[in-house]
């Protein structure tokens, strides 16, 4: 099984600015040095206490942000190493992401969104709408097609950015928090789509989030603690079993 990322010593700093002066002072250190492999086909969460570096890390990992030190590598590849070109190639056609807020465009209805990494990547019109109507079957959003974002329900939101997630059949995706701010019920019906992705489609998942049962669909959990890794978990038996064993480590977090 192939590796999909690869980290060595990872640090991410931010600075804090002095509005006075525009210098740079105060570093916060985010990211303290993190070693971790994610294999293919992987389904993963990281999981820890507000502020710990989940969605800074997962930045890293979409190649929307840069680290400070360390090294990481997508496939092999030093991402260090690469121009930004590259890395841009790489997010728009292996990376999809599916974010808590979704991140729809409002101006524009639910199918030009989901298109619109295509059409970005300079993929042809027609085909783009084909494939799109594809996924929205499968997604079972086709009904909602013709509809703007801001008339949905936050469980179709992120169906439809999951369905634009996808549309690039990407081969990870990075979910930051994708159940955060929808009712348990919807999260649920979430949990069962992003397993058939996990199963059917044979992505590689990897996701944030705070809710355990989430976390419980997953295959390993990686907690972090003030920007480190505390310890890790992966799922042997049942997951109701791999829950209370989640609901236990979250207690040492
Ligand atoms: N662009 C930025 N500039 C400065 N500080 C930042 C920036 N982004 C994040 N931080 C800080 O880095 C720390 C980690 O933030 P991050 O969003 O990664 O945490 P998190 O674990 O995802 O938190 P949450 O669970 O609340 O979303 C926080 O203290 C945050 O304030």
């Amino acid at each position: 099984m192939g590796i999909i990322f690869k980290a060595e010593e990872l640090t991410k700093d931010y600075y804090l600015t002095n509005n006075d002066s525009e210098e740079r002072n105060e570093a916060i250190h985010v990211l303290q040095g993190m070693d971790f492999q994610i294999e293919e086909n992987a389904y993963v969460a990281f999981m820890g206490k507000s502020g710990c570096g989940k969605t800074t890390l997962l930045k890293i990992l979409g190649l929307i942000e840069k680290q400070t030190n360390g090294k990481l590598y997508y496939k092999d590849k030093n991402i260090g190493d690469m121009s930004e070109n590259d890395r841009t190639v790489i997010r728009r056609q292996q990376l999809g992401f599916v974010f808590q807020d979704y991140y729809l465009m409002n101006s524009l209805s639910v199918e030009e969104n989901i298109v619109l990494p295509m059409l970005i990547d300079k993929a042809c019109a027609t085909d783009s709408i084909k494939r799109a109507k594809k996924f929205e079957e499968i997604l079972e959003i086709g009904r909602l097609a013709k509809k703007r974002p801001y008339e949905l329900s936050g469980g179709e939101k992120q169906r439809v950015a999951i369905c634009r997630a996808l549309i690039n059949n990407p081969e990870v995706i990075l979910a930051d928090e994708p159940t955060g701010n929808l009712d348990s019920k919807t999260s649920e019906v979430l949990i069962n789509l992003f397993q058939d992705i996990y199963e059917k489609m044979n992505k590689t998942i990897i996701m944030v989030t705070h809710d355990p049962l989430v976390a419980s669909h997953c295959k390993r959990i990686i907690f972090l603690k003030d920007g480190q890794i505390l310890e890790e978990l992966k799922r042997e038996g049942t997951r109701e079993a791999f829950y209370n064993q989640i609901i236990g480590r979250m207690q040492n977090l």
